[in-house]
């Protein structure tokens, strides 16, 4: 038995009347915002960490405007409390009017059940559309001990907002988080949290509800700011709004292809080039290549002034050892190893100048020494010059040795010799000679077959997506040729400008996807390794061979902590039905998560001889996209046909089943689900294309 649902027009006036004062109340507390930021001065540090402060507070208040309050616990001491998007603080500033949904004081919300009230007697959720309420949604907590409460958590509005027309943009769920997700959204932020889930199942949404969680417990994280990874720019673009609209801005996202600032995918690769060059081996092979473009130890012939200067190999030996030992990048090491030469070569300048006035003044006595003489017995007096050697025995002071090495910092011919020597390094061009180069393949890539190193090597020029990750590890084994600038406060295009921002947590959606060299990528940005990846092993699709999660994100190290969701918010039981086959064809030991709702739509097939597909195609398309005008229909067919059905498909889009990930529609039509079958990986593909709507699936099979 579950518990009692209710709908009255009593309690949707009392909580429109509760609405309207908690709206009141926001636009006074704007208003308030808005005074204190045009008089706040940003003239010192304190001032402007205040105004940094208020302007946070105001985009997240202003971003609470829709779900100003959705929800209401009640407790058996009588008080009650209403959830919101945003904290409203009441009028006397001491009992809050509304509690933010990420405060402790609203958990219960999320969490308490008939047999785990925690000492409330009713959950009630309210629906509202603008600022009108428009249905609540009460659930019978204590003295409902005999339900069981069923799996869900407010299961009217759960469903009301599941089967809302989608509109291209996903939408935030504070007001409908389950049990499951609420758990992973409140986890702690230290080290790895792996969150598998199929299909529906709102990884999506718990990873970004997360990041709002995380920011407003941890305040201190918008300082570095959250990355949000994701595997493609349409998908980023369809997630766009959810932290917006819960506030929060200090956020970059970007794909594993944009995450290296000014590097651009300029051809594609094969699949097999893809998956070779996403090995974890080349984190080690490339460490071992920049190591070896380091000057070896060995005497240092500098010439100064016309003077040649022979800086022995024990000094400069010891400069390599203690400038690598603490295992600095290249140009790192080569500026610290530079200043120590230039302080050697000085006190070898200072030393030679000291010899040669040594031998100057040796000759000068020596000459003084026979004047004196003659002068003696000229006159007899015995008379001494009084010049004596150590007044011009040459030794220079500490300040004039520095200025001495100031100058042979800015001596060209020094310069040069050193750049020579040692010379700066692009990454670019560091890489492409590396991989043009199959004898030091064959060195230092361990694994890699003859034809896999002559492949490589034959690549043409320009970037291909799986080159990013390794440009990423050359350019971070290089480092900066200047010393880089400290890291100021957050600013997202500062952040998303800079291969070295540490950022304070990183989300990696459809985590599946991600090749070891990859995750070398996110954890160069996040090394406190916060890091939420969420993602379903059986949807991987990318060339890497990973199958289990073990696999899958062993860079990130043993330390992992893991995490389920089991029921499935998007997909409805009618197609979820279909889905079991595919998972097993696709190697899955898994089970498809549990749909939570039935659309009343059976899925459907037709059939099309191969002359007649796209009109078939079309003409399909255009039923749904007329069947649920407003809202979203997709089709989603091999990359071979792809192209051919973009053409002929006004208005829909078309995408490969990659393409299709993390995406979704009212109704979708997969075309051709045995040619996407036998794409590699296509079992996985396959499960991807027939999860992504919300009502209606067709397919079209070619005969
Ligand atoms: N608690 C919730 N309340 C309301 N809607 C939800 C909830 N959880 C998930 N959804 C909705 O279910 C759909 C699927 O969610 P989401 O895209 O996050 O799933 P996913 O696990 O990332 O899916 P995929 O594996 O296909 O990428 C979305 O429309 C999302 O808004």
């Amino acid at each position: 038995m579950r518990p009692e649902h209710t709908t009255t027009t009593r309690a949707v006036a009392e909580e429109q009347s509760f609405l309207d004062r908690a709206a009141d109340r926001h636009r006074q507390l704007l208003i308030r915002l808005d005074g204190e930021l045009t008089h706040a001065s940003s003239r010192d540090a304190t001032e402007r960490a205040r105004h940094a402060v208020l302007r946070r507070r105001r985009a997240e208040l202003a971003g609470g405007e829709r779900g100003l309050v959705f929800g209401r616990l009640d407790g058996l001491d009588g008080t009650s409390r209403r959830i919101g998007r945003v904290g409203l603080p009441g009028v006397d500033d001491d009992e809050p009017l509304v509690v933010d949904w990420r405060a402790p004081a609203a958990h219960a919300f999320y969490t308490a059940t008939p047999l785990d009230p925690q000492g409330l007697t009713r959950r009630r959720h309210i629906r509202t559309e603008g600022a009108r309420v428009v249905a609540v949604d009460d659930e019978e907590l204590a003295g409902a001990a005999g339900a069981d409460g069923g799996d869900l958590v407010g299961e009217g509005a759960l469903l009301a907002a599941l089967d809302e027309r989608r509109t291209g943009r996903m939408g935030t769920a504070v007001a409908t988080l389950q049990r499951e997700q609420d758990a992973i959204v409140r986890a702690g932020a230290e080290g790895p949290l792996v969150v598998q889930g199929g299909p529906g199942t709102g990884k999506t949404v718990v990873a970004l509800h997360r990041v709002a969680y995380l920011l407003f417990t941890q305040p201190q994280l918008a300082e570095r700011g959250v990355l949000v990874l994701g595997p493609s720019r349409r998908f980023l673009d369809y997630i766009g709004q959810v932290l917006p609209a819960l506030g929060e801005t200090a956020v970059v996202s970007a794909t594993c292809e944009t995450l290296l600032a000014g590097v651009r995918v300029e051809r594609a690769e094969s699949r097999e080039l893809a998956e070779i060059k996403g090995r974890a081996v080349w984190q080690g092979a490339l460490t071992a290549y920049v190591e070896q473009l380091v000057p070896e130890a060995g005497d240092l012939s500098l010439t100064f002034d016309g003077e040649t200067y022979v800086l022995p190999e024990a000094q400069i030996g010891a400069a390599l050892r203690a400038a690598r030992s603490g295992g600095q990048p290249y140009h790192a090491a080569r500026r610290h190893v530079v200043e120590t030469v230039l302080g050697l070569l000085a006190d070898a300048v200072a030393d030679r100048s000291a010899q040669l006035l040594a031998q100057a003044e040796e000759g000068f006595e020596d000459v003084l020494g026979r004047l004196d003489a003659q002068l003696a017995r000229a006159d007899d007096r015995g008379a001494r010059s009084g010049v004596t050697g150590s007044e011009v025995d040459g030794v220079m002071s500490d300040d004039d040795v520095d200025e001495l090495r100031e100058r042979l910092g800015e001596d060209r011919a020094v310069a040069a010799a050193l750049a020579v020597w040692w010379p700066t390094l692009d990454a670019g061009r560091t890489l492409a000679r590396f991989l043009h180069d199959e004898a030091l393949l064959g060195e230092l890539v361990r694994g890699l077959s003859d034809a896999e190193r002559r492949a490589v090597a034959a690549e043409p020029g320009g970037w291909s997506a799986g080159d990013v990750a390794l440009l990423d590890a050359v350019a971070d084994l290089l480092g900066d040729v200047a010393e880089p600038d400290e890291q100021g406060e957050f600013l997202a295009d500062t952040a998303a400008a800079r291969r070295d921002w540490a950022y304070g947590h990183v989300v990696v959606d459809e985590a599946q996807e991600l090749s070891a060299m990859q995750w070398h990528m996110v954890l160069r940005r996040c090394p406190t390794r916060s890091i939420t990846a969420v993602g379903d092993i059986d949807q991987a699709e990318a060339p890497h061979r990973h199958t289990t999660w073990v696999e899958a994100v062993a860079v990130l190290g043993e330390r992992c902590r893991r995490a389920d969701l089991t029921i499935c918010y998007r997909t409805p039981r009618e197609v979820m039905a279909l889905v079991e086959p595919v998972l097993r064809a696709a190697g899955s030991a898994t089970a498809p998560p549990r749909a939570v709702r039935s659309s009343g739509r059976e899925p459907w097939q037709v059939q099309a001889r191969e002359d007649a597909l796209v009109d078939v195609v079309a003409a399909r398309a255009g039923e749904l996209a007329e069947r649920y005008a407003g809202g979203r229909v997709g089709v989603v067919a091999p990359a071979s046909r792809a192209l051919e059905l973009r053409r002929a498909l006004d208005g829909v889009p078309v995408l490969t089943a990659l393409e299709a990930k993390g995406l979704e529609w009212d109704a979708a039509l997969v075309v051709d689900p045995d040619g996407i079958a036998a794409q590699p990986r296509g079992w996985n593909g396959l499960y991807v294309a027939l999860t992504r709507c919300t009502q209606e699936l067709g397919q079209v099979v070619v005969r």
